[in-house]
């Protein structure tokens, strides 16, 4: 996938601009991290390249070899995680896991148990989602994110909650990912985003 940001703004209800003519293109294998202030836009910005918030000017175009892609054709290329996103906390883990699955198509040709393993969920399989810890809840959507099939995956403060063993586990499955993925990380810690070789600072 490639993606190309063409002078895209953002501001909600005739307030002050969040951020302002925005360009920049992204190609396969590029790691990305959005830096800056505390509402200085980060969250906003990576919401708007997965798709799930609106620029107020300005374009995006999403392009899968030479083809332009349909913008409700991008659900099935991208995966997200992010401290915000709710999990169905009426769920034990297999059944989240089976629900997301449905709709998802796995990451390689991991079985659910296998999943279950590379997660470090075992023993957990009935666990209702309510029950998990905020670093379990944090790395079941760190997990979902990494295991979906996906060109394109949007981490927004991924290590909220995890200890030393999540942070390692996450290291980890960055690594793991294909080179042609491409990986938006807003964060301000530098060990979420330290694989990163290109930095969009949000701080005007
Ligand atoms: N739905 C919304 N309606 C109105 N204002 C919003 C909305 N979402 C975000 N904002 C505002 O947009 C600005 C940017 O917010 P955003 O969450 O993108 O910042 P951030 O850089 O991710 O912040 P943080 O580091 O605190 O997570 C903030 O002033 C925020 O209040």
């Amino acid at each position: 996938m490639e993606i190309t940001l063409d002078k895209i703004g953002k501001r909600f209800s005739n307030k002050e601009w969040i951020f302002k003519d925005l360009s920049q293109h992204f190609k396969p294998g590029d790691r990305i991290a959005i830096t800056g202030s505390n509402g200085s836009g980060k969250s906003t910005l990576l919401k708007i390249i997965g798709g799930m918030a609106l620029p107020t000017t300005g374009e995006i175009q999403y392009h899968d070899g030479d083809t332009l892609m349909d913008a409700d054709q991008l659900i099935n290329h991208v995966s997200f995680a992010s401290p915000y996103l709710e999990l169905i906390e009426e769920f034990s883990l297999s059944e989240m896991l089976q629900f997301h699955f449905q709709f998802k198509k796995i990451r390689g040709s991991l079985s659910l148990n296998e999943l279950i393993d590379k997660m470090y969920f075992t023993g957990h399989e009935h666990k209702l989602i309510k029950n998990f810890s905020s670093g379990m809840k944090q790395r079941l959507k760190l997990g979902l994110c990494f295991f979906t099939h996906s060109s394109l995956v949007l981490l927004d403060e991924p290590s909220s909650n995890l200890d030393q063993v999540g942070t390692d586990w996450y290291q980890e499955q960055i690594h793991n990912l294909p080179p042609e993925v491409i990986v938006f990380v807003a964060s301000n810690l530098a060990s979420e985003y330290q694989f990163c070789n290109q930095i969009i600072n949000m701080t005007q």
